[in-house]
C-alpha cells in the first residue's frame, strides 16, 4: 500500500493543527495541545488506490525527542508550509521554511518540487486585522514556484479539504516519479530516515 507523508510546517501559532483537524474531522476546535509533536494517520482511497497517509503536526514549543526541521523536510514526500495573515512575522517565517525545503530539494526534478509545496496563509476570517497582504502571498509563491492558498481552517471546510486533497494527489503523483528513479542501493538510506522520525507518537483520527 502507498505512503503518503505530509508535514505541516510553520511557526507557533499559525493554526497548524486546527488545518489538519479540520481536513481529518471536518470541525474546527478552538484549542489543541501543542506540547508534543505527533502524527495523524488516515487512510485513503484515491483513483481506486489505497493510501496510508501520515500527517505531521511538529511541535513549536521545546519538547522532549523533537526533530529537527531538516529531518521533517527529508521525511516528508509534500509540505503545507502555513503563516497566519494576521501575523507578519509568521510570513517571514514561512519564507525562511520554503526556502530550506528548496535547498534541501535541489537534487529532485524541478517539477517534482514545484507541485509538492503549498504555502497557506490561514485565518482569512482574521482579515480586518490582516498584516499579509494576499498579493505578497502570491509574490512568495511565485518566487519559490509553489502553489497558494488563503483560506480559514476556522471558517472554509470546503477550501481547506481541497487543499489537502489536492496536495495528497500531487504528493503520490511525486512518490510514484520518486519510486523509478530510487536506485536499490538509495532504499537503506530511506529507511533510516523513516527510521529516525518513527519514535514519535502517532495519532489515528
Ligand atoms: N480566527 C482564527 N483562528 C484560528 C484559525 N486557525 C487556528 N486558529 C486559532 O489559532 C490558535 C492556534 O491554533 P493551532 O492550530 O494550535 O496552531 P498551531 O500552528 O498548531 O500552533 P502550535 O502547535 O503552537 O505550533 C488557536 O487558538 C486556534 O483556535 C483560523 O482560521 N481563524
Amino acid at each position: 500500500m502507498n505512503e503518503i507523508k505530509i508535514a505541516v510546517l510553520g511557526s507557533e501559532g499559525v493554526g497548524k493543527s486546527a488545518l489538519i483537524v479540520r481536513f481529518l474531522t471536518k470541525r474546527f476546535i478552538g484549542e489543541y495541545a501543542s506540547s508534543s509533536e505527533c502524527i495523524y494517520r488516515k487512510r485513503l482511497s484515491l483513483d481506486g488506490r489505497q493510501l496510508n497517509l501520515e500527517l505531521y503536526d511538529p511541535c513549536s514549543q521545546t519538547c522532549e525527542g523533537k526533530s529537527t526541521l531538516n529531518d521533517q523536510i527529508n521525511w516528508a514526500d509534500g509540505f503545507i508550509v502555513v503563516y497566519d495573515i494576521s501575523d507578519h512575522s509568521s510570513f517571514l517565517t514561512a519564507k525562511a521554511i520554503v526556502h530550506l525545503i528548496r535547498e534541501l530539494h535541489l537534487g529532485a526534478a524541478k517539477r517534482d518540487v514545484e507541485s509538492v509545496v503549498f504555502l497557506v496563509g490561514n485565518k482569512q476570517d482574521l482579515c480586518h486585522m490582516r498584516e499579509v497582504r494576499r498579493e505578497e502571498g502570491q509574490h512568495l509563491a511565485a518566487e519559490f514556484r509553489c502553489q497558494f492558498y488563503e483560506l480559514s481552517a476556522a471558517e472554509h471546510y470546503q477550501e481547506v479539504a481541497l487543499m489537502f486533497s489536492k496536495m495528497v494527489q500531487n504528493a503520490s503523483l511525486g512518490n510514484k516519479a520518486k519510486e523509478r528513479r530510487r536506485r536499490p542501493s538509495g532504499s537503506k538510506s530511506m529507511a533510516k530516515l523513516i527510521n529516525n522520525v518513527f519514535g514519535k507518537r502517532r495519532k489515528s483520527v
